[in-house]
């Protein structure tokens, strides 16, 4: 297992305008479970691909260790990946195609042998471990590359590049829950590329956010919904996203455009650009009485909860409707005044006391 570090990194792909990567310094811990999420187009893989040496960045340096390896080629920087689709020998069995990576590494038979029965068994492959590799379906198949990427203990990282897309939704879960008792198991750095939310929320301890090239906020799943660094990371982070309401900001106060105000949990000093009060669905309730005037658009019955979408001086709000609440024929807004976060110009400007 490595410690990933970067160093004011960056990628323009030739004749491109622009960068796909933004300069950026990061590091990655020794053995951590980190996810790059964001949507198509991002910047996740072509970040993967410089981890893996598929890609040589236009600009910086990528250490593993401490050690240079920005002009190493993949074979010489010891990381295991994952494909969306399966890569597996359709002749061999299960076991043969699990023990693969060990063979080429010369690991003794017997311990060979332990280790790709114990990652079968994670993976819930056991059964079919004598079977012979074409006779598998898909999901099975994606089993054995995942299993493939695990079965060695001595790679410096394991890359995993959307790796349940050809899952079938159902198993989907249990797989998720696989990966992350796996990284328990088998404490390697590991760097799982989606742009499934749930998926990057489940597995890792550090999620990177990447929108339009930039990494906008490193952070655990908790900081990600509770401190969004940016107003992408409220939008792509909860179901639905984080609500955003234009104001001004005085103090401890916001005020909206029709001048009315709102206390702030805390003091801010001018901001400049535009400013955004940043509340979650999940921190915005529909109330009787107090609050804020709104008019209802419908209610979505989200099963375990009903979200209610209103307007709010003409902008959009989503908001929690209690439950047993009948839905009120004018509604009013309560909001959790310590969630509220102010936001200028996308970013999360910092408040005091
Ligand atoms: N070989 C290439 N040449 C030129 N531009 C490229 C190349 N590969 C990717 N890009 C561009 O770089 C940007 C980032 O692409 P990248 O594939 O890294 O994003 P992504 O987040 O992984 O998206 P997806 O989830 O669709 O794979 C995009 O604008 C893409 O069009």
């Amino acid at each position: 297992m490595a410690r990933i570090a970067f160093e004011a990194l960056a990628h323009a792909y030739p004749g491109a305008a622009g960068h796909a990567l933004k300069p950026m310094d990061m590091v990655w811990e020794h053995a951590g479970a980190y996810a790059l999420l964001g949507p198509s187009g991002c910047g996740k893989t072509t970040l993967l691909n410089i981890v893996s040496g598929l890609l040589h960045p236009s600009e910086g340096r990528v250490l593993f260790d401490g050690r240079d390896v920005t002009g190493l080629p993949t074979e010489r920087r010891n990381v295991a990946q994952v494909f969306q689709f399966p890569v597996v020998y359709d002749t061999m069995t299960v076991r043969e195609n699990l023990a693969f990576p060990l063979r080429n590494r010369g690991v003794p038979a017997a311990a060979a042998r332990a280790r790709v029965e114990h990652v079968a068994g994670l993976l819930g492959l056991a059964a079919r471990l004598d079977r012979r590799a074409r006779n598998l379906g898909a999901d099975e198949k994606q089993k054995i590359s995942l299993g493939r990427g695990l079965v060695r203990d001595d790679v410096a990282a394991i890359l995993f590049d959307e790796p349940l897309t050809v899952i079938d939704p159902h198993l989907k879960w249990e797989l998720r829950a696989r990966l992350k008792e796996l990284h328990r198991q088998v404490p390697t750095t590991m760097i799982y590329v989606t742009h499934d939310q749930t998926e990057a929320l489940t597995f890792a301890d550090r999620v990177v956010v990447m929108s339009e090239g930039e990494v906008v906020q490193v952070g655990s799943p908790e900081a990600l919904f509770e401190h969004p660094a940016h107003s992408f990371v409220g939008h792509f982070i909860g179901s639905p996203g984080m609500n955003f309401l234009s104001c001004a900001v005085e103090g401890r106060e916001a005020v909206l455009p029709s001048g009315q105000r709102l206390a702030l949990p805390r003091a801010y000093p001018p901001l400049r650009g535009k400013v955004e009060l940043g509340i979650r669905p999940e921190f915005a309730t529909v109330v009787r009485e107090g609050g804020l005037p709104a008019r209802l658009r419908r209610v979505e019955d989200l099963g375990r909860r009903r979200i209610a979408r209103l307007e709010v001086e003409g902008m959009p709000l989503a908001a929690t409707l209690p439950e047993g609440m009948p839905v009120p024929a004018e509604p009013r807004l309560a909001f959790d005044a310590v969630r509220l976060h102010v936001y200028a110009d996308g970013w999360l400007a910092e408040g005091e006391g």
